[in-house]
């Protein structure tokens, strides 16, 4: 699967500012996987080259823009934290989220004990972070032994919080592997409880969905494919194969946009931009345009890749009609993200109904948060 870039509005910037944005926090024993989760989750990284990334010697932290920024900091696994000489303050301040990462295919008692150590040591000071602990590496484990070490690891760890007073804590647990899309979906759900406007994002996408007959309605951070906010019927069937596919329709897209974005910027451009309308308008006319055995039948409204320009003034927009006779719409919305959703109606009058939600939809965010 490739990873196109798509714009520049959501980027990775080394920093070690910023200490007012929400912050999260990766911590774990030596090997469990943190620089592994960063690089496939934040910087497109194969995991299978993975294996080549060496063990991480000094704290690293960097700025992630997408809707809201935060900062990314990775806590190297050699590094006790818990030692009296370490600036703690510093650490913890503006932590939203402390992501602890569960080797699940090692030995797990001894890093159990330090994960309880640290939730006793920063919990009484900073009672509002949220403890997101990573039962890591589960593609290696098989699926009746996946269960029982969860089961185990939860378990383990609530015991030993309620044994030393600690019934507090907001503890959660997620299953993932950089293998699957597993860690994105727990990332997703990660950053999404450090935005505060969520809940009004899914009320949005419900009106959304509720005028136009989309089923499900995602907006996607297109460089990571972390998704930031689901209408609410959606949102409680996170993961699976859909959101999968997802992921890989804003490649194609991302891909078919690349392809055609060089000629867009000469000359040629009108003439493939035409193109690309006269397509759309046959697949309005022919709404029954045969699909392949891949499924996909793609159609691409090209931009600038940095976003929305004058010279470029529509959003990208890509539809692909599956064999299933669901429909997949994208459509780019502001600082990098998109709205990735769902039908099984079908016709021109619907796809213009979509069209024009969509893009008030657009307009309503850029109210929110006026682009730069
Ligand atoms: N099977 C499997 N291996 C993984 C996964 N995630 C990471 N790894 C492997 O685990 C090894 C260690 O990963 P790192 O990301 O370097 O671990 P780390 O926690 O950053 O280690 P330190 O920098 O020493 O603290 C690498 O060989 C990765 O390829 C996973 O989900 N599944």
């Amino acid at each position: 699967m490739s990873h196109g870039t798509f714009s520049n509005d959501s980027t990775v910037v080394a920093s070690s500012e910023n200490l007012d944005r929400p912050k999260i926090l990766l911590m774990g024993l030596r090997r469990g996987g943190k620089s592994s989760i960063c690089n496939v989750v934040f910087h497109n990284m194969q995991p299978l080259d993975t294996v080549f990334l060496e063990s991480t010697s000094r704290p690293t932290s960097e700025l992630i823009r997408s809707l809201v920024d935060f900062t990314v900091s990775e806590m190297p696994g050699q590094i006790n934290v818990l030692d009296d000489n370490y600036d703690k303050a510093r650490l913890f301040e503006n932590v939203g989220s402390l992501v602890y990462v569960v080797d699940s295919q090692d030995e797990y008692l001894y890093t159990l004990s330090n994960l309880v150590d640290i939730i006793e040591a920063v919990y009484p000071e900073y009672p509002s972070i949220n403890f997101e602990i990573l039962i890591h590496k589960v593609d290696g484990l098989s699926d009746d032994f996946k269960g029982d070490t969860a089961r185990d690891i939860r378990q383990r760890v609530t015991d030993d919080l309620l044994d030393l007073g600690l019934d507090g804590v907001k503890s959660f647990f997620h299953l993932t592997s950089i293998f699957n899309h597993s860690i994105f979906d727990a990332f997703s759900l990660i950053i999404q409880k450090l935005i505060p406007e969520v809940p009004t994002l899914r009320n949005m996408l419900d009106i959304l969905c509720e005028h136009t007959g989309l089923e499900q309605a995602y907006l996607f951070d297109i460089n990571s494919k972390l998704f930031v906010a689901s209408d609410n019927t959606s949102s409680s069937g996170v993961g699976g194969a859909s959101m999968e596919h997802f992921a890989d329709f804003i490649d194609i897209s991302v891909d078919l946009d690349n392809l055609y974005f060089e000629s867009s910027s000469t000359s040629v451009t009108s003439s493939s931009e035409t193109n690309a309308d006269q397509n759309n308008n046959n697949t309005l006319l022919n709404g029954n345009k045969a699909a392949g055995p891949s499924a996909l039948t793609t159609q691409s409204n090209s931009t600038s890749k940095k976003g929305l320009s004058p010279s470029h003034p529509r959003p990208l927009k890509c539809v692909s009609k599956l064999a299933n006779g669901t429909t997949l719409y994208l459509y780019q919305m502001i600082r990098g993200l998109a709205i990735v959703a769902l039908t099984r109606k079908e016709g021109p009058h619907r796809m213009a109904l979509v069209d024009y939600n969509l893009e008030k939809f657009r307009l309503g965010l850029e109210r929110v948060w006026p682009v730069a």
